[in-house]
This record gives C-alpha cells, structure tokens and sequence, in this order.
C-alpha cells in the first residue's frame, strides 16, 4: 500500500528525480557514482556506468581516463609510438581525453573569473605539452585524476557516515485506524493517531505510550548508550529503537517536525550554507594560485627556465584547505550529531569552539525543571487545601515548572482544580488569573510588590527551595516552597568548562538565596539572581559587546531572547520550542556534560582547519622555493602536491564519525 504524494523532488546535485528513498525527500544523497550506476550503461547495458573497486565506486569513464593516461604514459617513456610529423599523437589524443575534466573545469572558471587549481594544473599541463614533455605532462595529469578520485571518495565517506544516521527511519508504520490495523506511508500518518510498534522496530513518530512498556535505544537521538525504561505517559522519539516490548504511541510530531527530522534538518542545512571559515578557506586557495602564478613569472625571468617554471606552478596544492574545510565541518556537525547535540550550521560549530564565557539558566537547565512542592505556608485563616486549590486554579493552564508542580501537587492530594475564567501571564513574573470573584494572583515577591500587596517579613522560603507566593484580591494568601533537583553530572560539567578556560555565569530568575546555593554548590563563578528575561537579554548583550564569544544555554520561553542574542545559543533538547527555535544549537541529550563534549568537538574541529591552512601555506611556500631554485622537476611537484593535499583532507576525514561508532562507548561509573 505505498502511494507517493506530490511531485517527487529533484536531487539539488544531478537535477534528475531524487533516486534515493530518504524518510524526508529533499535531496538526494547518492554519490555521482551510484546515480551512474542507477542509470543505465553504455552499449545497451554491456557496460556499467559504474564500477565497483576495492570496494568503492567509481564512474568508468573516470577509471577509464586514468587507465588512458596511465599507459600512454608508459608508451611515451618507452618511445613506443613514432611521433607523426613531430607531433607524439598518442600523448596529445591521451592528454585531450584524460585531461578533459580538469580543462572544462578551468575553462568554466575563468568564466566565472575564479583562481582555482584545476586552472594552474591546467596550464602546467598544456606548457609541459607545449615544450613536448608528454611524459610529464601525462603523470601529472595522472596524479591528478588519481587525486581528485581519491578525494572524492573521502567526501562520499563523509557523507556515508551521515546518510548511515538518516537510514535509521522506517519508511512505513502500523496505525490502529477505527480499530483497524494496517501499514502506511510515514507521510500518511496524522498528529494524534495511534502507532503501533513491534520489538525490535525503530519507532517511526515523536509521541506518547497510550499502552504498552519497553525498553527504549535512543542513542541516535540523545547519544544516550544505555536502554531507557519507557511506560505509559513517557515520550518516545522517532529513530529510537523498541528493544523489549509492544507500544502503542499517540504521535505528537512526524517527518521533519519529529527530534530526528530536526538533526537531518541541520546536517543538510550544514552541507549548504557556507562556514565564514569555509569562505576563507577557498580565497585562500585563490591566493594561493595568484602568488604560485606571481612566483612562477618571477622564476621565468631570473632563470629563464620553462621546467622550473612548469614546477613552481604545479607544486602549489590548495584543496587540501579548499575541500577539507567543508569536510571538516561536515565531519563535526555529525560527530556532535551522534552525541546528541543538533548544529544548526557550519557557522554555529566554529563560533562554538571560540566560545570563553557560557551564560546558564537554572531551572531546567542546571536542574531537571521538574521541581516539586515541599511546604505549603498558607496565611492565617487560610487552609493549605484552599491555597492550593485556588493556586492550581490560576497556574492551570500555564507551561511553567513551577507552574506544573503546582498543580501536580493539588491533583495528588485529590483537590479538584477549577477552569480559571482568564488568565495573563507575566513572562519571569507570574500569573493573574480571575475565577468567579476572585482575583489571584501567583509568582515571585517581585510580582507581588508591584501590585501593592504587604508580604509579611517570615513568609518560608530556604536555601534549596524557590518560593511562589499566592495573594487573593489585594491580600497576601500563604506561599509555596519549590524545590528542584539540580542534575548530577551539573558539577562535573562546569568544573570541565573551567578547565577548558570557559567562564561560567549563571542568570536566574529565580530568588537570590536559592540562586547562590546552587551556584556556591556547582562552581559556578558569577551568579546574579531574580533576572527578568529582558535583563538576562541585556546581560548577554553587554557581554558580546564587551568582546567575549559568549554561549547561552537556556530551556525557558523567557531565555529566548537572550539565546538569540548570545553568540552561539544552545537550547536543551527537554526545553521549550520557543527556546529550540530561538537557540542555534539543540542539546537533545540534555546531559551537561555532553554541552563538553560539543565544545570539544567543536575546538577539535577549528583545530583540524587550522592545522591544514597553515599545514599547507608551509608546505606550498617551501614547495615554490624549491621548485624555483631548480631542486624540483615537475613530477616531483606533481607528487608533492598530490600528496600533501590527500594528507590534509584525511586529517579532516578525522572527524568524521565512524560508521560503526552508533553506540557510544558507556561512560565511566
Ligand atoms: N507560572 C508561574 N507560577 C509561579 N511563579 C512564577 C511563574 N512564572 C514565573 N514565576 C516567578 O517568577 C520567577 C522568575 O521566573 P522565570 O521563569 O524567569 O525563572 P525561573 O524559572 O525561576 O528560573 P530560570 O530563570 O533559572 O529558568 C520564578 O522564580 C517565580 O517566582
Ligand atoms: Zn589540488
């Protein structure tokens, strides 16, 4: 029962039909090889487009060219051949149909007015030929040809590694339809019908048990290694694996919307837009070019001698920075992918790994969010049912933590809670909510003041737990002490970011006490408390103003703004969308240390960029010296290049994770 709705997209690299059945077709991801390979051969299939080598495929005709090459190489050396009226006819019919690619590359270059290396190859080349030294001529097109293949198939590698992570969504799910059981479509599935999914099978849709508990893989999600017991009323997300028993889940998001769509989202937004580092990298390449171009002129006219000249122009790589980058990045985003950590864009990782003071919310950052009620202290004349029951009133219909534990604790102690007839809420504040004659309002002491109302000097209230105060049309009603558990790896994560030289600050709204006491026990080294969201957003405003690389992690509706403002916001992955929207880097797993783990992947990263701009402006400096002073000959050159750049693109290819590495290792008791 597969149907296919709407008009199948086309593949941004071929602009032919997307040929590779992705859960979310957008773009295809299929090698230029394999598109070959799908379409059909020559001589009526006799011969594939692709091949497979060692295990990896290639286009024939590129095999094809470097085969041409390789042996009209050998032709020429051996003098095989008689030239024909003193032109070698095997080496210029070899050098037109092996060089083809990297000449049509060039042409198309200096059209768009761009210094590239297939333009100098592209000269050396035809200067080599021109002066009748088809032999070099022809290795270095072969050294070439190789290069480019091999490069090639390090990029495939990359994006292997990432289409591996993608490959993990089922195409098709089971839903229970007016109690009828069949297969359909992802695409087919509504928000708010039921799936139903077997042992053993990835969970195709975010939702909620409605029946069923079972243990839960979710490493492609939140990188988390070990199963997680999930039962009735738990969320459950899509890419996860059902280990142990029969769900039922109530779908709260599908396809692009689900936590998995957004990683995909991110790693193919992170494939096209450019890194500033990125754009760097290639005027990098092009100045590169000009100065080999500039010396080479300079070598003409004090020596006066074509090979070395030939030599100065080849010997300068640049790919090994012009790919490598965008490699590179790709090879972080998806690392810090399978560690739970979403990275909206090249640009997002590089700032991350410059970052040197990170901004911290608490509540449902530091801690759970999750907070419980400890103590109700209800004014005199006032019953603790009836504080309660007229605060979870008010605090119905908000979102807030505090907000929920409110109202858990009234529903627990079997209070019925009323519909509240209106209700505003004050973003860092509280709520004002009215229900029949009564006018009540819930939130901070701040909350209260502004209105006029008297809170008496003793009102509870401790280091550990955050207090809501209640009042009741103009009169203080008693207060509530909160409390929230801070998370426990919280410690551990901040003493880390202050070995790797990260300032820590932590900006609440909450009280000062409560604020100090979890800042004192965390290490943290500034705490300000009782932050509005617009002062958390000056705050961090006049942070970056004062030049530090600021990151803000944050959960909250009122950090967002703040998270816009930082350098690089990160949202939890538990928090609101508000705040995942607004943030440039989702933390899925929402585990502290895994926020570590991101940064160190992300200086690891410039680490690997940097190694290869310097790396090669060295090795192409020396390179043109000693090209010029006639220590090189061409095939050297050739060779020099060659190598040094397929060295810097495999330090790049570093990064990328290893396809096996879907579990991570269990972290140390
Ligand atoms: N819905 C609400 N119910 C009760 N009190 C609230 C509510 N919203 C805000 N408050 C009060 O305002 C204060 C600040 O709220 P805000 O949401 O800005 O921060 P927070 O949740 O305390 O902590 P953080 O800023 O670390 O996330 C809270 O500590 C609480 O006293
Ligand atoms: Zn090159």
């Amino acid at each position: 029962m597969t149907t296919i709705t709407g008009p199948v997209p086309l593949c941004p690299a071929s602009a032919q039909p997307c040929t590779c059945f992705r859960p979310f077709e957008r773009s295809c991801h299929a090698s230029a090889a394999e598109q070959a390979r799908r379409s059909s051969g020559w001589l009526g299939d006799r011969i594939p487009r692709a091949l497979t080598l060692f295990g990896h495929d290639f286009e024939t005709i590129e095999v094809l060219r470097v085969v041409v090459v390789a042996v009209a190489a050998a032709l020429v050396w051996f003098q095989a051949v008689r030239p024909v009226a003193g032109l070698d006819l095997v080496g210029v019919a070899a050098l037109l149909f092996g060089a083809w690619p990297i000449f049509r590359e060039a042409i198309a270059n200096i059209k768009e007015r761009r210094m590239t290396m297939e333009l100098s190859m592209s000269i050396a080349i035809v200067a080599a030929a021109a002066i009748s030294e088809f032999f070099t001529a022809l290795v270095v097109t072969f050294f070439v040809l190789v290069a480019e293949e091999l490069e090639h198939l390090t990029v495939d590698r990359g994006r292997a590694a990432i289409a591996d992570l993608i490959d993990v969504m089922p195409h098709e799910a089971t839903v229970r339809r007016d109690g009828v059981i069949a297969t359909v479509p992802i695409d087919t599935i509504a928000v708010g019908e039921h799936v139903l999914v077997a042992p053993g099978e990835n969970i195709p849709v975010d939702g909620m048990i409605s029946s069923g508990l079972s243990y839960v893989d979710q490493a492609h999600i939140t990188g988390e290694s070990m199963p997680i017991k999930r039962s009735v009323g738990d969320t459950v997300f899509a890419g996860s694996i059902n280990q142990s028993g029969a769900l039922d889940i109530q779908v709260s998001r599908i396809g692009r919307d689900t936590s998995f769509g957004r990683i995909i989202d991110a790693i193919e937004n992170a494939e096209q837009s450019r890194a500033p580092v990125q754009r760097l990298a290639d005027q990098l390449a092009g100045y590169l070019v000009y100065f080999s171009f500039a010396a080479a002129v300079v070598t003409y006219l004090l020596t006066g001698d074509i090979r070395d000249t030939i030599s100065v122009i080849i010997v300068a790589g640049a790919c090994g920075v012009a790919a490598g980058t965008p490699l590179a990045v790709l090879g972080g985003i998806g690392r810090a992918a399978r560690n739970g950590a979403i990275i909206k864009g090249g640009m997002h990782l590089e700032t991350l790994g410059r970052i040197d003071t990170i901004v911290l919310d608490k509540t449902g950052t530091l801690t759970f969010g999750e907070p419980r009620v400890l103590a109700i202290h209800p004014a005199s004349g006032r019953s603790e049912a009836d504080l309660l029951g007229l605060a979870a009133t008010a605090e119905l219909r908000s979102e807030h933590p505090l907000a929920k534990a409110i109202v858990a604790e009234a529903r627990a102690r079997g209070i019925a809670v009323a519909e509240p007839d209106s209700f505003v809420y004050t973003l860092g504040r509280g709520v004002a909510a009215q229900r029949g004659d009564d006018r009540i309002l819930i939130g901070s002491v701040k909350l209260l003041e502004a209105e006029g109302i008297d809170i008496p000097a003793v009102h509870g209230g401790d280091a550990v737990s955050s207090e809501v105060c209640v009042a009741v049309n103009g009169h203080y009603a008693g207060s509530f002490a909160v409390a929230d558990e801070v998370r426990p790896e919280a410690a551990a994560a901040i003493r880390e970011l202050h070995r790797l030289k990260i300032r820590t600050i932590l900006l609440t709204g909450d009280n000062a006490t409560v604020a100090q006491s979890v800042g004192a026990g965390l290490g943290i080294d500034t705490v300000e408390a009782g932050m509005l969201p617009e002062q958390k957003l000056a705050r961090v405003r006049a942070l970056v103003a004062s030049g530090a690389k600021v990151a803000m992690l944050g959960d909250g509706i009122n950090d967002a703004p703040a998270l816009t403002a930082a350098s690089v916001g990160i949202a939890m992955g538990s928090g609101t969308d508000v705040a995942k929207e607004s943030a440039d880097i989702v933390l899925l797993a929402n585990d502290l240390e895994r926020l570590v783990a991101t940064v160190r992947i992300a200086r690891r990263t410039r680490g690997v960029i940097w190694q290869n701009f310097s790396g090669t402006i060295t090795v192409d400096a020396l390179g043109i010296a000693l090209a010029a002073f006639g220590f090189l000959n061409p095939l050297l050159a050739a060779f020099i290049h060659v190598s040094s750049e397929l060295i810097f693109i495999s330090n790049s290819a570093r990064l990328l994770p290893a396809a096996d590495a879907m579990r991570l290792p269990r972290k140390a008791p």
